[in-house]
């Protein structure tokens, strides 16, 4: 009778603890995504780990393999979305950037700050009609439609994402103000001359030229409209002839699936080259602004406790096979952010303010 309760008790705390360990250790950085809801985007449980290999032979040498076949560039930045979207969302929240530590205040309030400094930047207002370019899940999106009254409309290459930011969209009631197309940013389904402004945060970086993203751009802008990207680039700092640095800048790459980071001083020259007046050029991550690692430092525990959650999660066959892989891979890839960051060889905020030019006096229609 003694030991049968005492299996009883043995069953109820480990019961009890599994609970916790999943359902409330394994909640989602903002409450949404859990452990247990890891889907992988759009590929069938079967297939992630098919995907995820051909995902690493294409970007393990990211350099050579884009500039070989740049054409399959946004079919492999595709493939890591499907992989990586419900992870970021489980870790890191709705936003899928860096943002500067602002002493005092949270994560939470640090990203949305950054977000809203487009809405100035830009000058949405009530009444513009704005374009994210590479809009994620959304979190940027309802930040600054949310702060401006302006449309803001996102495109993003995986399909898995749109559903996501639809669904977010209509659950914070901002669905009136946000609308999300799935498409490629080289070669986007708007006409010319449609949009009042335009942002990228932390996207064109996936692009193999970042001329034909700018062009895109430049194109669907209307004559005197802005457009602010915040870029991912190694900065002055960083020395091709140190083997440290070429490491870590390859492996941002490899876990980011970036076809080659550019350097600060091509970003300016190839705005311009695409028909772009600058207005303003700046690092947004150096000082005062505070460190954009250590968030990343900061969840080491919690990466921990995330493998051996997604490593039991796939033993109980709960998640598909290949996610251990994938988590590891992003590690990996925060490792190297993180030291991309303090050696300050990388910045992922390299902010430009573009203007499309006003069409001038000479060239506009007679009015009638
Ligand atoms: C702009 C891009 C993405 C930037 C960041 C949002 C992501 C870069 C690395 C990601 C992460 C690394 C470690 C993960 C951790 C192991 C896991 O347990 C929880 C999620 C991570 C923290 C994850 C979250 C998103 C990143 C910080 C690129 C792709 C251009
Ligand atoms: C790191 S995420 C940033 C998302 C969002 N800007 C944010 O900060 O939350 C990069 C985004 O760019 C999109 N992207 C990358 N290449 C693309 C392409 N060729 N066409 C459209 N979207 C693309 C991805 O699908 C993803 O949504």
């Amino acid at each position: 009778m003694e030991t049968a309760a005492m299996a009883w008790t043995a069953a109820v705390a480990a019961a009890g603890l599994i609970y916790w360990f999943v359902w409330v250790m394994g909640a989602a950085e903002v409450k949404g995504k859990r452990a247990v809801d890891l889907k992988m985007g759009s590929i069938t449980r079967d297939k992630v780990q098919d995907k995820y290999r051909q995902y690493w032979s294409f970007f393990r040498r990211p350099k050579e393999t884009a500039e070989a076949s740049s054409e399959n560039v946004p079919v492999f930045v595709d493939t890591f979305y499907n992989l990586v979207t419900d992870i970021y969302e489980w870790g890191w929240g709705q936003s899928f950037h860096f943002s500067p530590s602002v002493p005092g205040r949270s994560h939470r309030d640090a990203t949305r700050l950054h977000e809203e400094r487009v809405v100035d930047l830009v000058g949405a207002r009530p009444g513009h009609r704005v374009l994210d370019v590479g809009c994620g899940v959304g979190g940027p999106m309802r930040a600054i439609a949310a702060r401006s009254g302006a449309h803001v409309v996102g495109i993003t290459i995986n399909e898995y994402q749109v559903a996501r930011a639809r669904a977010h969209n209509k659950k914070s009631r901002l669905d009136a103000l946000c609308e999300v197309v799935c498409g490629n940013f080289l070669e986007m389904p708007f006409p010319d001359s449609s949009f009042d402004g335009a942002y990228s945060i932390e996207a064109t970086c996936h692009a193999p030229r970042l001329e034909d993203v700018y062009a895109e751009i430049f194109r669907i802008l209307k004559p005197g409209a802005l457009y602010v990207s915040y870029e991912w680039v190694t900065t002055a700092l960083y020395r091709a002839d140190d083997p440290d640095h070429v490491e870590t800048i390859h492996g941002i790459e490899r876990g980011d699936a970036l076809p080659g980071l550019r350097a600060h001083d091509e970003i300016a020259a190839i705005a311009r080259k695409v028909g772009f007046e600058l207005l303003d050029e700046r690092d947004l991550a150096r000082p005062p602004a505070g460190p954009w690692w250590t968030r990343l430092k900061m969840g080491r525990i919690a990466y921990w406790r995330n493998h051996i959650l997604v490593s039991v999660l796939t033993f109980l066959r709960i998640a598909p096979k290949g996610v251990v892989e994938v988590h590891e891979m992003l590690y990996e890839t925060a490792r190297h952010l993180t030291r991309g960051g303090e050696t300050g060889i990388f910045t992922p905020m390299h902010m430009i303010l573009c203007r499309k030019p006003p069409v001038a006096a000479d060239h506009q229609e007679p009015s009638s």
